[in-house]
């Protein structure tokens, strides 16, 4: 169901956009990041500060839920004179609000005139060799939700929705990082270890409860892509060992300035 604010989901991007625009003066937009779990210690290290905003405050959005899932918009000026729009936190499908708020951030990037977009997460890991801290670069994704963020005849091409280019910026930048394929379920439940091997099975490397739908919005915004996940647990059944919402949040502190200089040298290529 569509909350009726979303009724027209690009003509609120539109409105959360111009508010961006005149509370933090920006002249243009270059790339919009969102920071999952585990990724927004570095904001400080992209470059100089400009604005932040309580995304509570604008149009369409509302403050997560979860914690460490921020809840800010920071504009930042990058070291090239670019200028990225950072969310540090996401809405999810599991909330209940819909698939329009789970995107509402990607499209309001775009609306800002972006055209790039660096989507990071936190995820499950089902290569037993990728434990708590590895960084995955995102090659290609399986949507498990059911849903999809488009309406009607939008027939978008999916077939290089990662972008090449970007994923060999990021090979320039940290030679010989994992690339795999991502699989979004609805959550908020873990999977079980069934689903995992299910997930193996039709080609997926990393489970987790974001990304892929936010990714279908950027290819229909027409943006370029990267995306950078962080395996903070062994998917169900890897392993032994049950899962923990504090065992995600531990790797992801521990992870975050390895993070925060993987993310600042790739804005800054
Ligand atoms: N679906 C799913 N999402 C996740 N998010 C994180 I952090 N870890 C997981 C995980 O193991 N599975």
């Amino acid at each position: 169901m569509t909350s009726p604010e979303f009724t027209d989901p690009h003509a609120i991007a539109h409105d959360a956009a111009d508010a961006i625009r005149s509370r933090l003066s920006l002249a243009s937009v270059d790339m919009g990041l969102v920071l999952g779990s585990g990724w927004s210690a570095g904001i400080d290290r992209l470059g100089t500060v400009l604005g932040r905003l309580p995304l509570g405050e604008l149009p369409g959005f509302s403050t997560p839920v979860v914690a460490g899932h921020g809840g800010d918009l920071v504009a930042v000026a990058l070291p090239t004179g670019k200028t990225a729009v950072v969310l540090t936190g996401r809405t999810h499908l599991y909330e209940g609000r819909g698939v329009e708020p789970v995107v509402h951030g990607v499209r309001t990037i775009a609306a800002l005139g972006a055209s790039t977009m660096i989507l990071t997460n936190g995820c499950g890991g089902l290569d037993p060799s990728w434990g708590p801290g590895t960084v995955v670069a995102i090659s290609d994704h399986i949507n498990l939700t059911g849903v999809t963020p488009l309406r009607g005849a939008t027939f978008i091409d999916m077939s290089k929705a990662w972008t090449p280019s970007l994923l060999e910026v990021v090979e320039r930048i940290a030679p010989g990082i994992p690339t795999g394929v991502y699989a979004q379920f609805r959550g908020p439940q873990y999977e079980t270890p069934a689903e995992v091997r299910m997930a193996r099975i039709i080609g997926a490397d990393l489970v987790g409860m974001s990304t892929a739908l936010e990714a279908i919005a950027a290819r229909e915004a027409g943006l370029d892509l990267l995306g950078l996940s962080l395996v903070t647990n062994h998917a169900a059944g890897v392993t032994d060992a049950p899962l923990n919402h504090a065992e995600v949040i531990a790797a992801g502190e521990e992870a975050a300035p390895r993070l925060a200089s993987l993310l600042a040298d790739i804005t800054a290529a």
